[in-house]
């Protein structure tokens, strides 16, 4: 019974596809909101989650680094960092009931998080209010407990109660029903480093010291007028970050304030660099951000420090050259790999960097939705989920 939950859910499915209208699958009514939360099974209970609680990030943070997103072949596992999770889950307008917790004599043992976004789908015109879902986790050792549907539920409840009927979300597995289908690419900066670790491998023909010089790097980058983005910067930041995102079928909306939260570089978390001409004008700008991996069993190392593609718009510098000068920041900050998915203009640069397609995809998922078109091609999605 595969899917046994997701059939439960208003999700376009595969035969009624072309009946459904472009739209709302369900219309949610608020007074029938349950009021109450889902029952747990005994024992179990849930919890608000205040991530600037120390002792309470210090939970969210350990349940993630042992039981969280692992690759395909279980050799990684992401290991967020508290500061990061304060950044992606305490942005402008947060619920403080949209970050849930169950918990079992004190232990947390399960999270699911969401977070408040408009996001304009297929027009300018349709702008809809939602969540965006992220971090569902549960213990290792309480799977097949069925947990999961009931964390999924208990947010959805909550989000439901806020009158919001919509969810967007990603997730390396394929669930009913994906609107994008992505590939994910890496460009190595510390290529002996990435074979150690078993992350990049060598076909007969190449060697580690012919791989150090493929990807080898200039040591300072090339567009003159790069540097870290201020706080001076964020009234031209967003005006380009709006004008570009409307080139895309699926992008969020930023505000000033939401722009502060999400590009003002944060160490070990977000890095953003803007391009400065005469008098002071931003004509593009590049961000990445930090998302370390523990290498689950190695002898030499514990952990590959990957940097992950933004959002880079380059309105006056060659989309490649900004791109190049990200790897050569990155790789002056210490990443060991620059990741990025085959979404929005990446096209235009993985090639020419010598990125490589990675093992698997990334699904996007819009919750009780009908598109217009029943699937998105990646370089229509303009939205990066962390
Ligand atoms: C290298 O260490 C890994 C540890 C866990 C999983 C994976 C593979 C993987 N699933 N990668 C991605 O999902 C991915 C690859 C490139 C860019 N963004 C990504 O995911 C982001 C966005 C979704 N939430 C996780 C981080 C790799």
């Amino acid at each position: 019974k595969p899917h046994q939950f997701w059939q439960t859910q208003p999700m376009p499915n595969i035969n009624e596809m072309d009946k459904l209208k472009p739209g709302p699958i369900q219309l949610g009514v608020l007074a029938e909101v349950r009021k109450d939360p889902f029952n747990l099974i005994d024992k179990f209970e849930w919890f608000n989650v205040d991530l600037r609680n120390e002792e309470q990030a210090q939970q969210v943070y350990t349940l993630l680094k042992e039981n969280y997103v692992e690759d395909d072949d279980n050799m990684f596992r992401f290991d967020y960092s508290i500061d990061f999770l304060r950044w992606a889950l305490l942005p402008p307008g947060q619920y403080s009931d949209w970050l849930i917790g169950v918990r079992v004599n004190q232990k947390l043992v399960g999270f699911i998080t969401g977070i408040p976004v408009t996001l304009n789908i297929e027009n300018e015109q349709t702008k809809v209010k939602m969540t965006e879902i992220n971090f569902l986790c549960v213990h290792k050792k309480i799977r097949a407990n069925r947990l999961a549907p009931v964390l999924i539920k208990e947010i959805t409840r909550r989000v439901h109660i806020k009158n919001m009927w919509q969810a967007v979300y990603t997730a390396g597995i394929v669930v009913p029903t994906p609107i994008s289908q992505t590939r994910y690419y890496h460009r190595s900066l510390n290529a002996k480093k990435l074979i150690e670790v078993g992350f990049s491998s060598l076909s007969a023909r190449q060697t580690i010291s012919r791989q150090q010089k493929l990807y080898k790097l200039p040591e300072e980058p090339k567009t003159p007028g790069l540097r870290p983005m201020k706080k001076k910067d964020v009234a031209q930041v967003t005006k380009l970050l709006n004008e570009y995102l409307k080139n895309f079928k699926l992008y969020f909306k930023y505000s000033e304030e939401e722009v502060k939260h999400w590009f003002l570089p944060r160490k070990d978390v977000i890095s953003t660099y803007v391009v400065e001409k005469e008098q002071g004008v931003v004509t593009d700008f590049l961000s990445f951000y930090n998302l370390p991996s523990q290498v689950i069993k190695n002898p030499k190392y514990t952990h590959l420090r990957a940097a992950y593609s933004y959002y880079n718009v380059a309105t006056s510098t060659p989309i490649v050259q900004l791109m190049y000068d990200a790897l050569i920041l990155a790789k002056n900050e210490g990443y060991d790999v620059f990741n990025a998915l085959d979404i929005m203009d990446n096209d235009k640069f993985l090639k020419e960097l010598m990125f490589c397609p990675g093992d698997g995809q990334l699904n996007y998922y819009l919750y009780n939705w009908k598109l217009e078109s029943n699937m998105l091609k990646p370089e229509e999605i303009g939205i990066v989920l962390v």
